[in-house]
This record gives C-alpha cells, structure tokens and sequence, in this order.
C-alpha cells in the first residue's frame, strides 16, 4: 500500500472512531493539503507539543468566493499522506466529499464580524465565515488538545483565538511563524500557481515588508508611513499587477492602527496579485 494511504479517514465516524482510540493529548494541525514546510513546521511543533498529532485536508468551499479557485486549488492527497506519515501523524481527516462537512440542510454558521469589513475580510467577502465555522466543526470532530495555526494567515490567527474565547472551546491554540523560501516569499500552496518567469520576481512581497520595517526601527510612526514605504516599494516591481491592500493593525485584534507606538509594535500585512496569482504576507513590527 502507498505510504501514509492507511491513515486517511474519509468520514466523520471513521475519523471518529480512531480519535477515540488515542489517549492522552492530541496535537491537531487543520490544513487544506498541497502540503509545503510551513504545514510541516505546524505538525513538528504539534509533535513536540503532544503525545499524538491528527491533521485534516479539507478544501473547504464555504471560504471561497464564487470568482474564486475552488476548482482549481492544488490536490494531492496521496503525496500529502506520505508526508504526514514520514512525520509521525496518527490519522489524517480528509473527507471524500462537501457532503461530508455540509449536509443538504446545513444551515449554522459562525460568523466573526468585526473581521469582514477590513483586509482580508473585504477582499474576500464570507472567508472569514467559511474559515470560523469550518474550523469549528473540524474541532468538535478531533476534540483536540491544542491547534496549530500559521502566521502567515494573521487575520485567521485572530478569528480563530478569538472564537475559542467567545464560544468557550477547551482548546489551546498555537500560532507559528511563517516558514519562508530562501527569498524571503512566504511558503504557500497557491505559489504553484506563479509562472517560471513570475516567480523569482515575487520576492519583492518580503521586500516591501522589510520597508515597512526599517521604516518603523522601534520608532513612534504613523501608519501612513509605514504604508508608502510598503507601496513604493511593490511599485518598483513590474509584474505586480494590483496591490489589494496594506495594513497596519493591532497585534492583539488585527483593527486598524493610526500610528505604531515605539515598543508596541504592529502588524503590516498585504494582498497583491501578481498576474493572476493573489499574494498575502505579514511582518510581526
Ligand atoms: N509559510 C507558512 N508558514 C507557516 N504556516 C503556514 C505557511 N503557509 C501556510 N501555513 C499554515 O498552514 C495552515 C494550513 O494552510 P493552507 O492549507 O491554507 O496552506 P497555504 O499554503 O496557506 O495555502 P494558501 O496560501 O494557498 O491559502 C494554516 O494555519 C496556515 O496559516
Ligand atoms: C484553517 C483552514 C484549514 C480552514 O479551512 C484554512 O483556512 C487554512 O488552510 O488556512
Ligand atoms: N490559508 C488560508 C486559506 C485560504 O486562502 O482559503
């Protein structure tokens, strides 16, 4: 049998009746597969953390838009289970169809406001709805100890820490950093999607963010600084077709900043596309 093909759970109860065969703490890594270094540091650090490590692979459909690549998102299961296997994963929580997460009389969902109406929450109208509500169920089907999430996706971060806390789920979570290309571009699934010619130029996301810090230098600054650092310097890179947004927001709640206090710190964060692959980014100040 292929590696790691005997982990998968294609169902709720089969997932379920595995989960209860594990005793002790349970590390839980959510992902939606195509699986990079970055998943891979979630799991290591669940690993450490945890005397068991389940995962799930899901390409959740409530998070994307109807213009976006649903259809087209990387899929791999076989090669992502092999991978999870090399590292020590117990069961893997990949179910075989939407129907699966969302019967034909789905009809609750959670939904953090204060989050759509900046940054991703407006570039992507209902993501952070999917997101939360996904997540939710994922963590009453895996009834984990402790979830891993990546920086990467700041505002997500905050969704979900702050979701835990409103609802009362006995879960802690863990945010780690952004694992990073020799360049400096973030590690991504969606970075498949950049041509040969693109992709050496897409190291100037990391870029502009690197601005925004030599910019801030643990200084007061307001944030409108910290954002034409950022622009002017995705400006100077051709190939970056749109820039979607900058922001500069609170480390604790991810809202708007009017200047970033010396010593407090903020995070800058973005969406650019570069043809037609959209980017996202962020540097912890
Ligand atoms: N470069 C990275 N470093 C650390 N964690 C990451 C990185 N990329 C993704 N993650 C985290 O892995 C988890 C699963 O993410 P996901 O499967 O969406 O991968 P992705 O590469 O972010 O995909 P995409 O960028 O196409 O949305 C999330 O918690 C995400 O923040
Ligand atoms: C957390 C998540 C797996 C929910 O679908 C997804 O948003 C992701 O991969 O970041
Ligand atoms: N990593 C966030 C999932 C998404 O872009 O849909």
């Amino acid at each position: 049998m292929t590696r790691g093909l005997n982990l998968i759970r294609n169902s709720i109860p089969a997932f379920q009746s595995s989960r209860k065969a594990l005793t002790g703490t349970v590390g839980f890594v959510p992902t939606m597969g195509a699986l990079h270094e970055g998943h891979l540091s979630l799991v290591e650090q669940a690993k450490k953390d945890n005397d068991h490590v389940v995962s799930s692979i899901f390409v959740n459909p409530a998070q994307f838009g109807p213009n976006e690549d649903l259809d087209t998102y990387p899929r791999q299961l076989q090669t992502d289970a092999a991978l999870l296997e090399s590292l020590g994963v117990d069961c893997i929580f990949a179910p075989a169809k939407a129907d699966e997460m969302y019967g034909p009389y789905h009809t609750t969902y959670v939904d953090p406001v204060i989050f759509n109406s900046s940054r991703e929450g407006l570039a992507r109208p209902g993501f952070f709805r999917g997101v939360a509500t996904i997540v939710m169920k994922l963590f009453n089907i895996t009834q984990p100890t402790r979830a891993y999430f990546g920086q990467k996706d700041a505002v997500q971060c905050c969704v979900i820490k702050r979701m835990v806390k409103d609802m009362n789920i006995p879960v802690e979570v863990v945010i780690m950093p952004t694992v990073r290309e020799a360049d400096g571009l973030a590690m991504s699934s969606r970075n498949a999607y950049l041509t040969e010619k693109e992709r050496p130029h897409a190291s100037i996301v990391y870029k502009s963010l690197q601005a925004a810090e030599e910019v801030y230098s643990n200084s007061t600054v307001p944030a409108s600084k910290i954002v034409d650092a950022v622009k002017s310097t995705l400006a100077s890179e051709p190939l970056i077709t749109e820039i979607q947004y900058v922001a500069v927001d609170s480390k604790e709640n991810m809202q708007p900043l009017e200047e970033v206090v010396a010593g407090e710190g903020a995070v800058v964060s973005l969406a650019v596309k570069m043809g037609s692959v959209r980017l996202i980014d962020n540097i912890v100040l």
